[in-house]
């Protein structure tokens, strides 16, 4: 049975859910008794679940992160799931904390056959994921999780990434993923480059402050701090234990590749042209990021409109909470789910407002969000697979 025809199915049967709020904060979960979920090893193989799912980059940490949340997905079956160097190898030999599944050995994308597969994550590192989707057959659907189709200028890919665009009649295809903003784009996407972490962390909190005209767009400065499995799993001499903990490093200081993502995405809300100061940091911590963003309101804007507009902006979103007035973000409060918690403070200096914004980066900022846009592409509830509480403390 297709995806479509299983979900027109599906959703005719439950009409609890058509709005996502639905399954918000506070909501029961559907009981899904028509969902059969298959990944337990006493349960059923894959063929039972509606859509099959193809994990590219399975052996990473976005790909881990994918199935472990596939693995609470009543809807999706993982049908592939591909490595590179760690092909041939069963997944619980990669990843222990998966062995209490029944999946698929890692094979190598080559030997993969695509035919009865509907859609696929991909979690390949920038440049060569870009080669591999050209390759892929056309009827799959697409979450990219690298960064090879967020730009839409192509000069500007290539002044960032030093490399010329391989695949440039895909990337006008993409559809940027980030969901609480583009949701009605994102639904009938093929291919959905799903944002960066920092620009998720970024863009949340500021895209509707800037549509509403209440932060300026010169003077955006923004600290942000990740943990280290941002970097992926690959070993680099930057990224040891010797070299990481104990410590706090600036990377990429006014040219990290994130900057013209955040940019694009702000420019499209402001209308014009958006300049960010930006500098990133590696903290001693494994997931979570916080970017803490310092902004300049225009003349008679006070701190109090800046937090009623997120808080409407949000309200019905389940996946973005604006904390109570005071309260502070923290990383540990996000911890392996897909939230985004922002607030927003008054600055010493008058005029000026301080945003902070936590999320997991490898959820919302990477496999959270890229199964909330799949959901959104297959017809499913947003939150099917996500609606779970952090791991506290
Ligand atoms: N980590 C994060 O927080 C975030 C990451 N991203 C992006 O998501 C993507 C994946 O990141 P992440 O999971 O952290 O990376 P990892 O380095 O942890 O994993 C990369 C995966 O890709 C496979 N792979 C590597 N090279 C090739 C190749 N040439 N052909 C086929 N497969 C290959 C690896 O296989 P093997 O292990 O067998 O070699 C592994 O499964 C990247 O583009 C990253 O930029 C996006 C947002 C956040
Ligand atoms: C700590 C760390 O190294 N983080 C990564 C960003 C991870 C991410 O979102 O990256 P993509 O754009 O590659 O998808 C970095 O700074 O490059």
């Amino acid at each position: 049975m297709s995806a479509v025809s299983f979900s027109s199915l599906f959703w005719h049967s439950d009409h609890s859910w058509n709005h996502p709020k639905e399954f918000g904060r506070g909501r029961k979960q559907q009981d899904g008794k028509l969902l059969v979920r298959c990944s337990s090893k006493s349960g059923s193989p894959s063929s039972q679940n509606a859509v099959r799912v193809g994990v590219l980059g399975a052996s990473g940490y976005t790909g881990s992160e994918v199935l472990r949340h596939l693995a609470n997905h009543p809807q999706f079956g993982i049908a592939l799931m591909t490595a590179d160097r760690k092909a041939g190898q069963p997944i619980s030999s990669v990843f222990p904390h998966l062995s209490t599944r029944d999946l698929p050995d890692l094979i190598a994308i080559k030997d993969a056959n695509f035919s009865d597969v509907d859609a696929v994550f991909c979690c390949l590192p920038h440049g060569t994921t870009q080669e591999i989707i050209k390759g892929l057959p056309n009827h799959l659907k697409i979450v990219d999780l690298s960064a090879d189709f967020r730009l839409k200028d192509l000069s500007e890919y290539e002044e960032w990434y030093g490399q010329p665009h391989r695949a440039p009649d895909l990337q006008k295809e993409a559809v940027y993923g980030l969901t609480e903003v583009l949701r009605d784009e994102i639904k009938n996407a093929r291919l959905v480059a799903n944002p960066g972490c920092y620009p998720t962390s970024v863009q949340l909190p500021l895209v509707p402050l800037i549509k509403a005209s209440l932060v300026e767009v010169k003077n955006i400065i923004i600290d942000a701090k990740s943990g280290v499995s941002g970097a992926g799993r690959s070993a680099k001499e930057n990224l040891l234990f010797t070299e990481v903990t104990e410590g706090l490093n600036s990377y990429g200081v006014t040219r990290h590749r994130h900057v013209p993502e955040i940019e694009q995405g702000l420019a499209d809300a402001a209308g014009s042209k958006v300049t960010v100061s930006f500098t990133p940091h590696l903290i001693p911590m494994s997931r979570g990021m916080q970017s803490t963003i310092y902004v300049e309101m225009p003349p008679g804007v006070r701190i109090e409109d800046l937090y009623q507009q997120l808080k409407l902006s949000y309200e019905d979103e389940e996946f973005v909470v604006v904390l109570e007035n005071g309260v502070i973000p923290r990383t540990h409060s996000v911890k392996g789910t897909n939230y985004c918690l922002i607030n927003v403070f008054p600055d010493r200096i008058p005029g000026r407002a301080i945003i902070i914004s936590v999320i997991d980066n490898l959820v919302k900022g990477a496999s959270g969000q890229a199964l909330q846009n799949l959901n959104l592409i297959m017809g499913f509830p947003e939150n099917l697979g996500l609606h779970y509480l952090p791991l506290f403390p």
